[in-house]
């Protein structure tokens, strides 16, 4: 049994917390609102993010960041992008001795184009840090507190530690990979979200299962070909942290990034749909940071690039898809070209 904290009491870290604490470990789970640790002690409920769920009485909850800091040696990062630069500052004045993080959160930073673990080793002291793992993969809360099957990878250079994290969450239910390619990794979990916005604008405007298997395809081509390009393994694209969670997340209805594409395609403003969901939609921010990333390293990504006029430019989403049917001839391999 090992002790472990979850920072962030959402969708995710919740049921990241179930899988640890029905696996017997002493889960503390941090919640920035003392109210919702107040809940998930008291009424062994989230109600805002697992609506019908009922937690273990063993998951402990706190909203005191020393606590959750020195509860024990590992921590999981499970709030969106937008707040690990914050989060990270503010748990690294209470921790005490080098602690094996995990990261779960699916973006990039917009301007500093960084990933998720670069952004925690800007931020976080060396002295602080045993390692840093991401794990990812097409994993739905609403399923895995379910108890349906579910596969993940956790990722990190040094195996070991990728190892360390594959013990902690696998259980029957819960599948873990492991894998040394944590940019492919991070990459691929990132930008799915782009790809699972413009499938949710194909279904809202109307379009079929065509429209959605070429997004879905051509969406993992422009990934691999950044990903390639910013150092990922391209085999790492058809793993579970690549195509696998971009079937998941363009074709379930549980999936926010699908589903506020679903709204946009049906003619809802951006903002009113954000306000709407109420939860993250990482692919929003993730677009911007795609986009820039893609100019940067000089690579097209045309999918990506119609999202971005979709979300920041006020393009009508179906003008955006006839321009993208309206592109140049290509041939369908022609990335592959560059390694033959
Ligand atoms: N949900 C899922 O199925 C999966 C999600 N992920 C990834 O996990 C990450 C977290 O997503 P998810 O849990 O779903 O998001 P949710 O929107 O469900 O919850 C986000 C949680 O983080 C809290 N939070 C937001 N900003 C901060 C901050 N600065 N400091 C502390 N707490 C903060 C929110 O608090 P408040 O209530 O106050 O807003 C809320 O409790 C994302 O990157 C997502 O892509 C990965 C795999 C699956
Ligand atoms: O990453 C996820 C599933 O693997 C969750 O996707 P959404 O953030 O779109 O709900």
């Amino acid at each position: 049994m090992e002790k472990v904290v979850v920072l962030g009491a959402g969708s995710w870290g919740t049921a990241l917390s179930i899988v640890l604490a029905e696996n017997g470990h002493n889960c503390l789970l941090w919640s920035h609102r003392e109210d919702q640790a107040n809940e998930i002690n008291h009424q062994h409920s989230n109600e805002k993010y697992l609506p019908g769920t009922v937690l273990p009485t063993s998951l402990k909850a706190t909203s005191s960041l020393k606590e959750a800091a020195t509860h024990g040696k590992t921590i999981v990062m499970a709030v969106p992008t937008k707040g690990i630069r914050e989060v990270c500052r503010n748990v690294k004045e209470w921790i005490q001795e080098p602690i094996l993080f995990v990261h779960v959160s699916k973006g990039i930073e917009p301007d500093s184009l960084k990933r998720i673990s670069e952004v925690m080793r800007e931020e976080l002291p060396v002295h602080l840090i045993e390692g840093i793992v991401v794990l990812s993969g097409p994993s739905h809360a609403e399923e895995v507190v379910l108890k349906h099957p579910t596969t993940v990878t956790a990722a990190c250079e040094d195996i070991q530690y990728a190892e360390k994290v594959q013990d902690l969450f696998m259980n029957g239910n819960f599948r873990v990979y492991t894998n040394s390619d944590v940019i492919g990794v991070e990459i691929g979990g990132a930008l799915k979200n782009i790809i699972a916005l413009g499938a949710g604008i194909s279904d809202g405007l109307g379009y079929g299962d065509n429209a959605k298997a070429a997004l879905i395809t051509r969406g993992l081509a422009e990934i691999a070909r950044l990903g390639t390009k910013m150092g990922a393994k391209s085999s790492t694209f058809s793993g579970l942290t690549g195509i696998g969670d971009l079937i998941v997340t363009c074709t379930s209805v549980h999936s926010r990034n699908w589903r506020a594409g679903n709204l946009l395609g049906k003619g809802m403003k951006l903002d009113d749909v954000l306000n709407q969901m109420g939860m993250v939609v990482e692919g929003v921010r993730t677009t911007k940071a795609a986009h820039q990333l893609s100019k940067f390293h000089e690579v097209p990504m045309p999918i990506t690039s119609a999202l971005y006029a979709v979300l920041f430019e006020q393009v009508d989403p179906k003008i955006a898809v006839d321009q993208l049917m309206d592109r140049v001839k290509k041939h369908e391999m022609e990335d592959l070209f560059e390694y033959l």
